[in-house]
C-alpha cells in the first residue's frame, strides 16, 4: 500500500507563536495517523524540528536552492535544510514557477539537491485556468514531470503534489472527475517512466483549497494519496479534520 501523506504549507504565514499549532496538532492526532508533514517558513525549522521531536508529525521546508553552497544571498540549500532536522521539502510550487520564474529544469536540480541531502522533495505541478480552459492541462502535466522529475526517483525518496494554479486558495476545486483523470495521467506516466514498481508507489498529492469539507471526497480518487493543503493547514482545528478523513480514507 501506498503511504498515505497530509502535508501542510504555511507558506509565508507564521511566527514563533504558530509554533503551538504544530503541538495542538500533535495533541489531536486521530489513532493510526498517516504521515504528516508541516512545512513552516524556513526561520522556524529548528525549532519545528524540536517542537515535533516526539510527535508523528515530520517537518519540511518550503524550498531549497540547487547548489549546495556559494554566493546565493538569501537562498538555502538543501543540506542546510537538513541540518535542521527537516525530512521534506516542497520545490516547484506555482507560487516559486511563477514569482521567482523557476523552470521545469530548476525544479528538477532542486530535487537533485533534496535527494543529495537526504531530503523527500514535495515536486509540485499544475495547470493555469488558461491551459485548463484550452484542453491543454495533460499537455502542460506531462511536460512538467518530464521536466521536473529527477531520474533517481524511487519509491520512498519522492513526493508529487498536483496542484491546479486555479485552485489555489480560491475555495474553486476540481471536481473528483477532474482530479481522478489528472492523477491516474501523473501515475501512468511514472509508471512508464519508472517502471511498475516505483511508478505505483510514489505518493500523489492534491493540493488547492482542501478543507476539512472536501477532503473526504478527493480521497475518494483512487491515485490521491493525501493532501498538500495551504491555508487549512494553519490551524490545528482546521489541519486535523483533514488529516482524520484521509485515516479513514
Ligand atoms: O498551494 C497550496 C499548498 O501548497 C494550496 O493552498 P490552499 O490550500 O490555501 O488553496
Amino acid at each position: 500500500m501506498r503511504r498515505k501523506i497530509a502535508a501542510g504549507n504555511w507558506k509565508m504565514n507564521g511566527t514563533s507563536a504558530a509554533l503551538a499549532e504544530l503541538a495542538a496538532m500533535a495533541a489531536d492526532l486521530p489513532k493510526e495517523p498517516p504521515k504528516v508533514v508541516i512545512c513552516p517558513p524556513a526561520p522556524l525549522l529548528f525549532r519545528a524540528v524540536e517542537a515535533t521531536r516526539t510527535t508523528g508529525i515530520s517537518i519540511g521546508a518550503q524550498d531549497c536552492h540547487m547548489q549546495a553552497s556559494g554566493a546565493f544571498t538569501g537562498d538555502i540549500s538543501a543540506e542546510m535544510v537538513a541540518d535542521t532536522g527537516a525530512a521534506y521539502v516542497i520545490v516547484g510550487h506555482s507560487e516559486r514557477r511563477d514569482a521567482h520564474e523557476e523552470t521545469n529544469a530548476d525544479v528538477r536540480n532542486k530535487a537533485e539537491a533534496a535527494h543529495a541531502a537526504g531530503l523527500t522533495p514535495i515536486i509540485c505541478i499544475g495547470e493555469a485556468l488558461e491551459d485548463r480552459e484550452a484542453n491543454n492541462t495533460l499537455d502542460i502535466i506531462g511536460g512538467q514531470l518530464a521536466g521536473s522529475l529527477p531520474d533517481d526517483v524511487s519509491a520512498s525518496n519522492t513526493v508529487v503534489a498536483y496542484e491546479p494554479i486555479w485552485a489555489i486558495g480560491t475555495g474553486k476545486v476540481p471536481s473528483l472527475e477532474q482530479i481522478v483523470e489528472v492523477h491516474d495521467y501523473i501515475r501512468a506516466e511514472l509508471v512508464h517512466r519508472y517502471g511498475n514498481t516505483i511508478g505505483n508507489a510514489v505518493p500523489l498529492l492534491y493540493g488547492g483549497s482542501v478543507k476539512a469539507d472536501n477532503a473526504a471526497l478527493i480521497f475518494e480518487a483512487e491515485n490521491v494519496d493525501g493532501a498538500l493543503v495551504g491555508g487549512a493547514s494553519l490551524k490545528a482545528a482546521d489541519f486535523i479534520p483533514i488529516v482524520a478523513a484521509l485515516a479513514k480514507s
